[in-house]
């Protein structure tokens, strides 16, 4: 069991999502509720899987003006799920207004979860980032976004663990990284552009690891996530 792998319960419904639970609990810890599930099932699901004592990386990838997305935060926060999002590119202003929610909870409640700014989504590359308009390069971007997320005291961010050591070595070792776009040699990519292995994230200092259809679209998904633990304790413990 490493709580540094999340997979991502990317189905429609509770039962389905209860199932993937029930298959994976014994190996895995911590999952991650996105739009397709929350929007269905609300705040009830996060409570069922807090109640089976399981971490929660509530996925919404909040994006608006500041005081919409602060008044927004404070409810997610007070769901008591471990880890939350935002998109950095919502600008400084933003992101401050989230650090001071979080701040606000943690002298009301003593804490509150791990928030995280979303730097460039894994499903865009160079080019689709040139089709919205950026002219700048990809990697750049993903600094100057995690860049400002540190500076407005948030705790880590989301990007492809390509670029881990870009990110560690701006913001510090202490700065969180979540990485999506996890992909074992054997796996399809599906819509993800910016993907790596398990071995070489770890090997490049991503704190955790994001993985969904790989895992819950398998036919075996409890051996599909253990090969995923492999390949990682492999790297954890220094034996690969
Ligand atoms: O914030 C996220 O979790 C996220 C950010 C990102 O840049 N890319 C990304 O894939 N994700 C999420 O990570 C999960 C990846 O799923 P798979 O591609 O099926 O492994 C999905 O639930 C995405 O919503």
């Amino acid at each position: 069991m490493s709580e540094r792998l999340i997979v991502a319960l990317d189905v429609s419904d509770k039962e389905k999502a209860m199932d993937i639970v029930e298959e994976l609990k014994d190996v895995v810890s911590f999952f991650k509720v996105g739009m397709e599930l929350f929007y269905r099932e609300g705040p009830k699901l996060i409570d069922d899987l807090k109640n089976l004592g399981l971490k929660v990386f509530l996925d919404l990838k909040l994006h608006d003006i500041p005081n919409t997305v602060a008044r927004a935060l404070k409810n997610l926060i007070d769901l008591e799920v471990d880890m939350v999002n935002i998109h950095a590119l919502g600008g400084k202003e933003m992101l401050r207004a989230a650090y001071l929610v979080k701040d606000e909870a943690l002298k009301r409640k003593g804490k509150a979860p791990i928030i995280l700014g979303v730097t460039v989504l894994t499903s865009m590359n160079q080019e689709s980032l040139e089709q919205v308009g950026f002219k700048i390069k990809l990697s750049q971007l993903v600094a100057v976004l995690a860049k400002e997320t540190k500076e407005a005291g948030l705790d880590g961010v989301v990007a492809s663990a390509q670029e881990v050591a870009l990110i560690k070595s701006i913001c510090g070792t202490e700065f969180i990284t979540v990485t999506p776009g996890i992909r074992r040699f054997e796996d399809a990519n599906f819509d993800q552009k910016r993907v790596l292995t398990p071995k070489k994230a770890l090997e490049l200092g991503a704190d955790y690891l994001v993985v969904g259809r790989p895992i819950i679209a398998a036919s075996n998904r409890r051996l599909a996530a253990q090969k995923y633990l492999e390949e990682m304790e492999g790297v954890l413990h220094g034996a690969l």
